[in-house]
């Protein structure tokens, strides 16, 4: 039985703008993105580097305030973190004084009884295939049984929605696939809501529902894609390929290549 018991409700992004001051200017770094995210709709978002990505993942999670625009989760508007929103970051972030167990717990709050929040991290440790690690420490583990660690802190208050920022772009290319096996695994077990940020176009097809292509600053969603092909996915296929030539189209379009390229 999956862990969730919350039903996920629909993400909304309305006429969302974000100006940053940079050096004494103002620099417009989103720009009117409108996306609405389905309940356990798996979102790539892609795009050039700087262009406003991480900006917008922290602004569904509430870390980054003063935009103009709605970000709603049902009918909720987002202003601030809260329990329905877990975050990984391309680094694991442990606390490396604490064991796994600790560290799963520390992402759990106050909430409930002592033997609960033990039956609780330990369905997230088997969740993420790492049941026998509880008692370890972070620095015992890989950097993808560390990754690993971070996602199941993001999910043990059931949040209705996961972001994840470049959550594999450290690893090796081997245990970034298995890693994206796992999501996809996991994904299927809980039935969150996921935004993915990465710069792996492949990576962004072989997880997607959709992938979002932003544009460079100020970043628009530029061209939202739909992949619509059955799980797991096949890298190889004729139809994935299809897709990933549309997308390196659509990605390079407003982007100056420093030399000959052939898409
Ligand atoms: N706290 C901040 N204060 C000022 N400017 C910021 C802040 N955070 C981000 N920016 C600026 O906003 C823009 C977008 O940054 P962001 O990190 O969201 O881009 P990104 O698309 O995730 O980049 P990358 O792909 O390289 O990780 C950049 O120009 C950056 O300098």
């Amino acid at each position: 039985m999956s862990i969730a018991s919350v039903i996920p409700q629909t993400l909304t992004i309305d006429n969302l703008n974000k100006t940053f001051q940079i050096a004494g200017k103002s620099v417009d770094v989103l720009k009117d993105i409108n996306l609405t995210v389905a309940p356990g709709e798996f979102i790539s978002i892609i795009g050039p580097s700087g262009c406003g990505k991480s900006t917008l993942l922290r602004l569904v999670v509430g870390l980054e305030r003063g935009f103009s625009g709605e970000i709603r989760l049902g009918e909720d508007l987002i202003e601030e973190p809260g329990v329905n929103r877990g975050m990984v970051f391309q680094e694991a972030r442990l606390y490396p004084w604490l064991t796994i167990e600790e560290n799963i717990l520390f992402g759990l709050g106050k909430g409930p009884r002592n033997e609960e929040k033990q039956r609780i991290v330990q369905e997230h440790l088997e969740l993420v295939g790492l049941a026998g690690f509880a008692k370890a420490y972070p620095y015992q583990l890989s950097g993808g049984m560390q990754q690993r660690v971070s996602i199941a802190r993001a999910l043990v208050n059931r949040p209705q929605v996961l972001l994840l920022d470049e959550p594999f772009g450290a690893l090796d290319a081997m245990t970034r696939i298995t890693m994206q096996q796992e999501i996809i695994r996991i994904w299927g077990a809980e039935k969150t809501t996921i935004l993915l940020v990465t710069h792996d176009i492949d990576e962004a097809i072989f997880l997607g529902d959709r992938v979002v292509v932003m544009s460079k600053l100020p970043a628009t969603t530029k061209s939202i894609i739909p992949v619509d092909l059955p799980r797991p996915r096949d890298r190889n296929s004729f139809e994935f390929v299809k897709i990933r030539k549309k997308i390196y189209t659509e990605f390079f379009s407003d982007v100056e290549l420093p030399f000959a390229y052939s898409i």
